[in-house]
């Protein structure tokens, strides 16, 4: 749709002497041959930025955001096209545990392990890449992870218990902890605030932009204002395209595309 190079972002002011942390080049997904959910995406992510991926429902958000993990790797028929480079690395060239622990996810639903205790919960990656750690070790991530989401208070007294014994918004909290155990350069967050009441949203709100000073955040919401509140850039997508990648000022007072203008204006979506 437009020429890629307007999606690098149309504002690089913000940015000048900063090189990207995240690079897609031309990525395409299909899930079936001839159908592109994501066609040929290119872009340019900051450090310690968070980025809004808008766009009406199957325009491709999520699809895009997976293959930035390389999930669809799990299933042999969706292709994956162009590069992806994670801090200067080819991620399609990489070992996909290690792409998923330098960009962690974090989903739509708050997803704990239901049978694992809190403490555990927080350590689950390091099991699942078979990463062994001593028990200081373990503390200190622990109590570093959940510090960071502002949960330990919360929780040190009762890190023996289940994680679905926490709150919706407090299980969101201890997945981003879980994310954030493994130290990744990059967050991948799949409106990670849509199942919580607005108390719990307000809580992640502001944690996402404490966290932006320590690590780069993409974030699929639906949810305009939440991007217009917490966002530095955000990208449009319609029917697979990034229509338009900008500063989100920028994008909200003086979008550049008429498709970006009308979703914006709530003439669709
Ligand atoms: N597992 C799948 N198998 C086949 N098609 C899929 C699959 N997942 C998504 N699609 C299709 O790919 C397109 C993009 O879907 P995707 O979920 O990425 O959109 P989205 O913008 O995240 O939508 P929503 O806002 O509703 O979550 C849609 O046409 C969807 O039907």
């Amino acid at each position: 749709m437009e020429n890629i190079t307007e999606n690098r972002l149309n504002n690089q002011e913000d940015n000048s002497g900063n090189e990207p942390i995240l690079v897609l080049k031309e990525v395409s997904v299909s899930y079936a041959p001839g159908k592109k959910a994501v066609d040929n995406v290119s872009a340019d992510i900051y450090p310690n930025t968070i980025t809004a991926i808008m766009g009406p429902s199957g325009c491709g958000k999520s699809t895009l955001l997976r293959a930035i993990n390389r999930m669809h790797d799990l299933y042999p028929n969706i292709v994956t096209s162009g590069d992806i480079y994670l801090k200067g690395k080819n991620i399609m060239k990489m070992n996909p545990m290690e792409v998923r622990r330098m960009a962690g996810m974090v989903f739509q639903t708050p997803n704990p392990f239901p049978t694992m205790s809190i403490y555990d919960n927080v350590l689950a990656g390091y099991r699942l890449n078979g990463i062994k750690l001593k028990k200081n070790e373990k503390d200190e991530i622990v109590r570093k992870s959940l510090t960071a989401v502002a949960l330990w208070d919360e929780v040190k007294d009762v890190m023996n218990r289940r994680g679905s014994f926490l709150s919706g918004g407090q299980q969101q909290r201890l997945c981003i902890a879980r994310a954030l155990a493994l130290k990744p350069e990059v967050l991948l967050m799949d409106e990670p605030t849509s199942a919580l009441d607005p108390v719990s949203t307000n809580k992640i709100e502001e944690l996402l932009l404490e966290l932006k000073k320590n690590f780069t955040i993409l974030i699929v919401t639906h949810n305009m204002s939440q991007a217009a509140r917490i966002s530095d850039n955000s990208m449009f997508m319609y029917l697979g395209d990034l229509v338009e990648y900008a500063p989100t000022k920028q994008m909200f007072t003086k979008p550049k595309n008429k498709k970006t203008e009308e979703y914006l204006t709530g003439i669709f979506g």
